[in-house]
């Protein structure tokens, strides 16, 4: 079985796991990336079942819209029943490193106000430690060199991500061996400095389950 085969299997284990649940009030937040993506094209062929979705990026809301699900703005929102989206890293805590497509901050706060966040992934994601895939951090443009420097200080390598602009007008800084032994300390951290917007460990909000596609299957870990 190729990446994509596990990422499409994944995605529809969690529609598999969502679909009882479902009714005409029900709101789906959306995550980013090519596992979400499955997600939204499974998801497609059942828009009749529930109201519409949250996006948490520009790409995705485009996608929803284009098989013709309802995107709602969260602030519109009372009730986000679950949060299905893929990560770059996750470990046995389910906690995870999310960020490679620069939609962190709206996956963070998405994921945030949901009840339940099911993170889909194939096992080449799966760590023993988080860290080995580089910290995106979010960063406000002028704050970028000062971020930069406290990030060293923090015992991170800091590298710039040129060329892109996040959807809500900031860059990306790619934090490399920072030792996420403790990771929520970490994040914790990284949130305290000035000109951070978020950082893409999901440690102190982490998964809740984690269905895991591999050749043999789909594994599900729940926290
Ligand atoms: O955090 C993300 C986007 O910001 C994605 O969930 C993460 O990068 C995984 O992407 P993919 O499913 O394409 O491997």
């Amino acid at each position: 079985m190729n990446q994509d085969a596990m990422k499409k299997a994944v995605a529809e284990a969690a529609i598999a796991l969502i679909k009882p649940d479902l009714d005409a009030k029900t709101i789906i937040g959306v995550g980013t990336g090519s596992t979400a993506n499955f997600f939204i094209d499974a998801l497609a062929k059942l828009k009749m079942d529930f109201d519409g979705a949250v996006a948490s990026s520009e790409e995705t809301a485009r996608r929803l819209q284009h098989h013709g699900i309802p995107v709602y703005d969260l602030n519109n929102v009372a009730d986000l029943e679950v949060y299905v989206d893929g990560a770059d890293e996750a470990n046995e805590h389910l906690e995870l490193i999310k960020g490679g497509g620069a939609a962190l901050t709206r996956e963070k706060i998405v994921a945030a106000v949901a009840r339940r966040f099911i993170c889909i992934a194939d096992q080449s994601k799966r760590v023993s430690q988080l860290g080995a895939f580089p910290v995106p951090v979010e960063v406000i443009p002028m704050a970028r060199s000062h971020v930069a420097r406290q990030i060293v200080k923090l015992g991170g390598d800091p590298e710039y991500r040129e060329g892109v602009v996040t959807d809500n007008g900031n860059v990306i800084l790619d934090i490399y061996n920072m030792n996420l032994a403790n990771p929520i300390e970490i994040e914790r951290e990284m949130n305290q400095i000035v000109g951070v917007v978020a950082n893409g460990i999901f440690a102190q909000r982490p998964a809740d389950i984690l269905l895991l596609g591999s050749s043999e299957g789909v594994t599900t870990l729940r926290r």
